[in-house]
């Protein structure tokens, strides 16, 4: 069996100032302490300097948003992959329910940035989720396939081996409802699955985050579950002891999962 090292990303999303990030930065950065957890903050493109210059020589790791899926080029407002990597970025979230609802990203997008950002030497988070409507209509699995099966496409079974999954209900992202640890577990299991039938290894090697509303209390029984491997966190990260506290939730989870 593979041991997956838990990953606790925290997803900055669009906020803060010059100075409350790297107060964040600072705050999150004394307060990992624990080396069985990888702790990831992922702010916003123009707050990447300031907070690499905190977390530089820090066990606490960067990531980006969003990338482009172009080099470089008349691409006006975009950050490369090879910018990110710059600043001192080793993941970038991509795909995420809001840039696909908002900035209208389909899944043929996001799987062309997930190989862009590899050959820059950068690990991909993918983000795949349902809508509320998809649940209710039984499509949670259908969704989630198209999904992932736009990056199979696109760059075969491999482009999973240095790549995040994060499972992300979107009826659960910052609205307080939680997907239950069981419902997380049932689509992480779904997920890992569809890698898996491609080639075990990388399925059982792949980590997939769960991300909707985690909390401190809620943290420890959703990362106990067998296939849940760490978080994206939205409106928890930015406040450091909530987020510590849930990196203190995936470290006494480790060892006890329910596999
Ligand atoms: O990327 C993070 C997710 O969108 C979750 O956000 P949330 O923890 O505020 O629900």
């Amino acid at each position: 069996m593979v041991n997956r090292q838990p990953l606790i990303a925290g997803n900055w999303k669009l906020n803060g100032s010059r100075s409350s990030v790297v107060a964040l930065a600072k705050a999150v950065a004394a307060g990992v302490t624990s080396p069985v957890v990888e702790v990831l903050i992922c702010p916003t493109s123009v707050h990447l300097a300031d907070v690499l210059g905190v977390v530089g020589n820090s066990p606490v790791h960067l990531g980006a948003q969003n990338c482009s899926d172009a080099i470089s080029g008349a691409f006006t407002g975009e950050v490369s992959a090879e910018m990110l990597v710059e600043f001192g970025c080793e993941y970038v979230i991509l795909g995420h329910s809001e840039r696909r609802a908002m900035f209208h990203e389909d899944s043929a997008l996001v799987a062309a940035k997930c190989l862009t950002v590899q050959k820059a030497g950068l690990t991909p988070i993918l983000c795949v989720g349902e809508t509320l409507e998809q649940r209710e209509a039984g499509q949670v699995e259908e969704v989630i396939a198209g999904q992932l099966d736009a990056l199979l496409d696109a760059g075969g079974v491999d482009s999973f081996r240095q790549l995040v999954v994060a499972y992300e209900p979107v009826w659960a992202i910052g609205t307080g409802k939680t997907a239950s640890p069981e419902e997380a577990q049932a689509v992480h299991a779904l997920i890992r699955e569809r890698i898996s039938s491609h080639d075990a290894a990388i399925g059982e090697a792949l980590r997939v985050l769960y991300g909707g509303s985690v909390k401190a209390d809620n943290a420890a029984s959703l990362f106990s579950q067998a296939d849940i491997d760490g978080g994206l966190i939205g409106g928890a990260a930015l406040d450091a002891a909530s987020f510590l506290a849930i990196c203190e939730a995936a470290a006494s989870t480790v060892g006890s999962s329910a596999a």
